[in-house]
């Protein structure tokens, strides 16, 4: 900043008031053609944006540091700074450079932040850019989350302990927290989490305030017919008015396309928490957060951008009520047994754009021409898709097939006005059709027209004052003029206003050469002006219609999902699951999807799985390290999710009773970061699990205990095991490495020892990736070891001490002391002859003819040899 003392020009002042306004924002000061940054916020864009750094008032005592880029890369260096985690408030010039009196008005027009994105190049299309907000009481949180660029907004309340489980579902893009609860444990998982935090002042969350602001902006009188109740849901609703006033406060202009605040009931839907979700790699690889080889990434055969983004909300909300479930399944089997009509409405969706965003941008003025055709476009695959679902004799298919509205008035309100091909900006002209405004189509013909008129002039001219050499000039400082050689000048008639003699001409202007001149220059700049005029009614009338639009938008990205589900289950190879109340899980040839999409055809090897009814609840999986244990587990949680979103599912045959929660603890997840360890978090989870596991549950287990002593971690193990069994009585699949467990089923009726098949050939071992039943009697870890390139002395190594510690097991009372480790030299010799060249002598030896020598002769090689190797 400044130094107090220093004069500054009125641009700077003006710069440093928008500046002090806007605190936290890198603020782009338009001047001319170019958004210029000065200070602090130079020298970061210096280092985000590689902008190269130079200074304002250069040579004086304090010059500015600046930098600075041309208003048409503007989206471009915003996604980077948006990336690199800034905000960044935009000041346009808000009145025209010509017409102002002194210094141009600058206003800032938008706040850009990760959470309020609205602009295309801005946002992933196949992703929702939710901004979410959270009010804290005591146990509960208010949450609430909106998608600025489709107007789709959301309110629920939770108890705190949830709320992670929430935000791990929605994966905002940025998150409000009042400022004063910032700091507070029930926030402790979002500030470890990579959500950018907004923290916002405390009056912005003050009840009354929120539930006027909403009523305001939905121009009602009271909530309730969002199906809100004001003080049941006050933290909602606080959480609610705090992101509508974030909004108001970014976007800087009306945002009328969010039309509605939309309840969301946690129980209505499956609920999986953060772990389990994260675990089953739903919609990011548990590694790197990537899409790739998710289960999202093998089933989104979507079209179109809003089919994208609602598979995803499909996947992470799946529904709990059968009918809904059945309603959708059914529409996915008509698609699947007609597939000629799945493409054909496939091709259809190609053709729209993205219709929600669409609407977005048309609401709030931010709509370019190109946005007015491509949603005409869109509009016009309606009646095509409309009349392709017709008669159908799927409910919900027939349900979206009546809600289509044909909006055939917009579009045509759209296509009469509106050329074809408009360029991207108003001001190019050109956006408006011929023949449809008199004024414009004038202004056009003189701007086309003018120099032909001007030749027309000066030849009448000529002729009427036999003038002959009469000539029309223009120059910039009285623009047209009819020009006279001295030899004419007698004739020049009295009308002629003269504006110039030069030595040999004179110049002269007319009336009409003035007036033409001026419909001229200036037809253009008007026709544009004009343009700019249509264009806005246009777009202003269509914005009237937006909640006809939305409601289209939703329709589309409904067919786009099931067609796409539709396509999944005909190239996978998917079921229908039969869908049943009672808690029962029977999966017949059931595969991972994702691993049988990625491995070659035909290698998956399908497995049955039974669980509930006459067959026990439990399952305990034994078997060897690498034999397919965790697959066998998680496709079971992640055919019941599939099932329960209204997908078919990779099996032959499938009856799912409905699940209300899905559990998955799988391995240790890395949360050392977090400062804690992998026991603590693997128990952490675990009596997670066993705190909420319900009997309508599904809970998967790898390796319980494995983060500590052998003794304790089969005690727990065991003790899980009975309380999953006596009191949550949940279908459980628990994949182990203890032996000890496969004594359970003894005790515990419900539950049944399983393994996964190998094959022993010679050193070799075979996986067969089959489960059977019973329990496993090796585990091969040593043999998994060696394949993954241990060293073959510690493989040897931990042979023998096996081989000792199993012999105790068995043996009881004689406990045998495990042997010496070999000396550090004997260790290297053995190195050595793993590791080395084999010795010369060795292959010597190997070609000796045995059976051609005598045994005299033998003896002298031995001899011979030895002394070889004593040398
Ligand atoms: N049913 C199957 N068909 C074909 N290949 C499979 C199958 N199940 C597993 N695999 C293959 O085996 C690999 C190991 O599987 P998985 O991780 O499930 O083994 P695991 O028994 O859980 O091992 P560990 O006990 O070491 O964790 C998988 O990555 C996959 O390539």
């Amino acid at each position: 900043m400044p130094p107090a003392t220093k004069k500054l020009t009125p641009m700077m002042e003006r710069y440093l008031e928008v500046k002090r306004e806007h605190p936290g924002s890198i603020l782009l000061f338009r001047m001319g053609d170019f958004y210029e940054l000065f200070y602090e916020d130079a020298e970061i864009a210096a280092r985000v944006l590689g902008l190269t750094l130079t200074s304002r008032d250069k040579g004086t005592a304090n010059p500015i540091p600046m930098a600075g880029f041309p208003y048409h890369a503007l989206q471009n260096y915003l996604q980077k700074l948006i990336q690199s985690g800034h905000r960044a408030a935009i000041c346009d010039q808000v009145e025209d450079p010509k017409q102002a009196k002194g210094l141009v008005r600058r206003e800032v027009t938008q706040i850009i932040t990760p959470g309020t994105l609205t602009d295309e190049n801005l946002l992933d299309p196949r992703r929702n850019n939710f901004l979410a907000a959270i009010a804290l009481d005591k146990q509960v949180a208010g949450l609430s989350w909106l998608d600025v660029s489709t107007g789709r907004f959301f309110v629920t309340e939770v108890e705190s302990e949830f709320l992670n489980d929430e935000l791990a579902r929605l994966q905002p893009a940025e998150c409000l927290v009042c400022e004063s609860e910032h700091d507070r444990d029930e926030l402790t998982g979002l500030r470890e989490s990579e959500i950018p935090i907004t923290k916002r002042a405390p009056w912005c969350f003050v009840a009354e305030e929120c539930h006027r602001l909403l009523l305001e902006h939905f121009e009602v009188q009271t909530l309730e017919g969002f199906d809100l109740d004001s003080d049941q849901n006050s933290l909602g609703i606080v959480a609610a008015g705090a992101l509508l006033e974030y909004v108001h406060e970014t976007q800087k202009r009306a945002i009328p396309h969010i039309l509605r605040l939309e309840p969301y009931r946690r129980g209505n839907s499956l609920l999986i928490d953060e772990t389990t979700r994260r675990s089953l790699e739903l919609t990011q690889k548990m590694r790197d957060g990537s899409r790739n080889q998710t289960l999202l990434s093998v089933i989104d055969e979507t079209v179109s951008p809003m089919g994208a983004r609602l598979l995803s909300e499909w996947l992470s909300n799946p529904l709990m009520e059968i009918p809904r479930i059945v309603k959708r399944h059914e529409a996915v089997e008509e698609l699947v047994q007609n597939t000629v009509l799945a493409r054909e409405i496939r091709d259809e969706l190609k053709q729209t754009y993205d219709l929600q965003r669409l609407t977005g941008r048309i609401a709030t003025g931010r709509a370019n021409p190109r946005d007015l055709v491509f949603l005409a476009r869109t509009l016009a695959v309606l009646p095509k898709v409309k009349a392709k679902l017709s008669e159908r004799s799927s409910a919900l298919l027939n349900e979206l097939e009546a809600n289509i509205d044909l909006c055939e008035d917009v579009r045509s309100d759209i296509e009469s006005q509106i050329v074809d091909e408009p360029p991207l900006l108003l001001t190019d002209g050109g956006v408006i059709r011929d023949g449809i405004n008199e004024q414009l189509d004038e202004y056009r013909e003189l701007a086309r027209g003018g120099k032909q008129w001007l030749a027309k002039y000066q030849t009448e001219e000529s002729e009427r004052t036999g003038i002959t050499n009469l000539k029309i000039g223009f120059n910039r400082v009285f623009g047209y003029y009819l020009e006279v050689t001295a030899a004419h000048k007698d004739k020049v008639p009295e009308e002629y206003i003269r504006k110039q003699t030069l030595k040999n001409q004179e110049r002269y202007i007319t009336p009409q050469l003035k007036e033409y001149e001026d419909k001229v220059l200036r037809a253009e700049e008007r026709a544009v002006d004009l343009e700019q005029q249509m264009f806005q009614a246009v777009r202003d009338r269509v914005a009237e219609e937006i909640n006809r639009l939305q409601q289209d938008a939703d329709i589309l990205a409904q067919i786009d999902v099931l067609a796409a589900l539709s396509v999944v289950a005909v190239q996978q190879g998917y079921c229908r699951p039969e869908m049943c109340e009672e808690p029962i899980l029977d999966i017949r040839e059931g595969r991972h999807p994702v691993l049988d999409k990625i491995q070659p055809s035909g290698e998956f090897v399908p497995n049955d799985t039974r669980l509930g009814g006459s067959t026990g609840l439990i399952q305990l999986i034994t078997g060897p390290n690498m034999a397919g244990k965790s697959t066998y587990i998680r496709q079971a949680a992640l055919i019941t999710i599939l099932a329960q979103m209204g997908s078919f599912v990779p099996a032959s045959e499938a009856r799912i009773g409905i699940a209300d929660r899905v559990f998955a603890r799988v391995g240790a997840s890395d949360e050392l970061g977090k400062g804690q360890s992998t026991f603590m978090v693997e128990m952490t989870e675990t009596a997670r699990i066993l705190n909420s596991a319900t009997p309508q549950s599904l809970v998967i287990l790898d390796e319980i205990g494995r983060g500590t002593s052998t003794y304790d971690g089969i005690s727990l193990a065991w003790a899980v095991t009975e309380y999953l069994h006596d009191v949550c009585h949940s279908r459980t699949l628990f994949a182990t490495h203890y032996h000890e467990l496969t004594e359970l089923p003894e005790r515990l009726k419900e539950t049944s020892n399983w393994n996964v098949a190998v094959r022993e050939e010679e050193e070799q071992i075979i996986f067969l990736h089959k489960i059977v039943e019973g329990s496993a009697d090796k585990s091969y870890g040593i043999h998994v070891a060696r394949l993954a390139g241990i060293p073959p002395q510690v493989v040897q190594r931990s042979q023998v001490i096996l081989d000792t510690l199993e012999a105790d097991h068995v043996g009881g009372q004689n406990k045998q002391k495990i042997p010496a480790r070999p000396t550090r030299q004997a260790a290297r010799q053995q190195m050595s002859l793993f590791e080395s060249e084999p010795h010369p002598l060795l292959n010597k030896i190997k070609e000796l003819d045995l059976d051609g020598m005598t045994p005299r002769a033998a003896l002298d090689e031995l001899y011979r040899l030895r002394k070889e190797l004593g040398e």
